[in-house]
């Protein structure tokens, strides 16, 4: 049934400064201003149906520096591999309509959730201890610290947290990629005393044989091997899993090729009995991956045993359907659609170089 054709497209390059708070830095990306190219398609159908996409990019916005390609060198912001999935939202149903019991129980409950938004690699002990403090106090109980870039540093910022945090509530460590295999085993021996649920990118993501290495020297400490946020396709997941090289599975909404790649993902992570618990943050991926991992419990996994999906807290005011947290869980979203559409005027105020925000901060830059 055709209902209208697309009468326009717009591409535009929409860029928010995180780099100026230390938000979203890690061991690999010291300064990054998370970004996207934003799409939409519009339609000259009779109800203005329209479809917008994301791509997220983790660096300057959407400059890719080729020369850099690879692992990148540490502290380089630039994007090396930037996933290129479009998204689409149209009109149509919410996501939970009908009543089942585990759908009954999202929308009482809502989905759980962990934090990152306390421990990125540039905040102060300070910034770490008030956030961690706050983020209790609101009811979190998993947290995620950021590692990898000094010895030292890791074992005092997860002192802190641990000591915060208590011994029985979860912490997660991620190291975005920076070791090598023998540095990571090295390195996640001496964080073990912090009890880490899993260490999530130790090591390269395409080196499927390098986790698997990692994961089978770490297991015997507790600690458990979680990949995926870089992981571009259905193949790559399924040797990551045939190869027994993680315990937990993070797909990321916009860097495999939409809702069919990671719907397959969902189903070779059920067959395969690992838990999928996925990345999220960024330019509206907590917004897009919430549709994804509630239908994961409804329809396909029906356990919530060991999952749980990443926070950050972050961006969400830029879109017309943010998310909401309640007690530490993602509630199931009510408006049709993917949840993708941002507004209006923050794109407007974003877009780079030329939107409101853009201009002082680069005039500022030039004086
Ligand atoms: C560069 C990004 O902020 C990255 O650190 C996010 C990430 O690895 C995560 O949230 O997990
Ligand atoms: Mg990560």
């Amino acid at each position: 049934m055709v209902r209208g054709r697309i009468s326009r497209l717009s591409v535009r390059d929409v860029r928010f400064p995180t780099s100026l708070g230390g938000h979203g830095s890690d061991a690999m990306h010291m300064d990054p201003d998370y970004s996207a190219a934003y799409v939409v398609i519009e339609t000259d159908a009779e109800d203005g149906i329209k479809g917008c996409g994301i791509t997220f990019t983790l660096g300057k916005g959407t400059e890719v520096d080729w020369s850099r390609e690879g692992r990148g060198a540490p502290g380089d912001s630039g994007c090396p591999k930037c996933g290129v999935g479009l998204v689409g939202q149209a009109g149509g149903k919410a996501c939970l309509e009908v009543t089942c019991g585990h759908e009954k129980q999202m929308l009482a409950q809502g989905y759980p959730a962990y934090t990152t938004s306390c421990a990125w690699l540039g905040y102060s002990d300070d910034t770490l201890k008030q956030l961690c403090a706050q983020a209790l106090k609101d009811g979190w109980t998993r947290f995620k610290v950021k590692v990898g870039a000094d010895l030292q540093g890791d074992v005092r910022r997860c002192q802190i947290i641990r000591d915060m945090i208590g011994p029985e509530k979860t912490l997660m460590m991620d190291a975005n990629q920076r070791w090598d295999v023998p540095e990571a085993v090295e390195w996640m021996s001496k964080l073990a005393k912090f009890k880490p649920l899993w260490i999530e990118e130790p090591t390269s993501p395409d080196d499927i044989l390098g986790h698997a290495a990692i994961s089978k020297a770490l297991v015997p400490l507790g600690i458990g091997i979680a990949t995926g946020e870089q992981c571009h396709n259905r193949v790559i997941f399924k040797q990551l899993l045939q190869a027994k090289a993680l315990q937990f599975l993070q797909i990321d909404s916009c860097r495999l090729g939409s809702v069919n790649e990671n719907l397959s993902v969902l189903l070779m992570a059920k067959k395969f009995e690992i838990p999928v618990c996925p990345h999220a943050g960024g330019v509206g991926l907590c917004e897009l991956v919430q549709h994804l991992i509630i239908f994961d419990y409804i329809s396909v996994s029906a356990s919530l045993k060991n999952r749980m999906c990443e926070y950050v807290d972050h961006l969400h005011e830029h879109f017309k359907y943010p998310v909401m947290i309640q007690r530490a869980s993602y509630m199931p979203p009510k408006d049709p659609g993917y949840s993708t559409e941002m507004k209006e005027e923050s794109v407007k105020k974003h877009q780079y170089p030329d939107g409101e925000v853009w201009k002082k901060l680069l005039a500022a830059q030039e004086n």
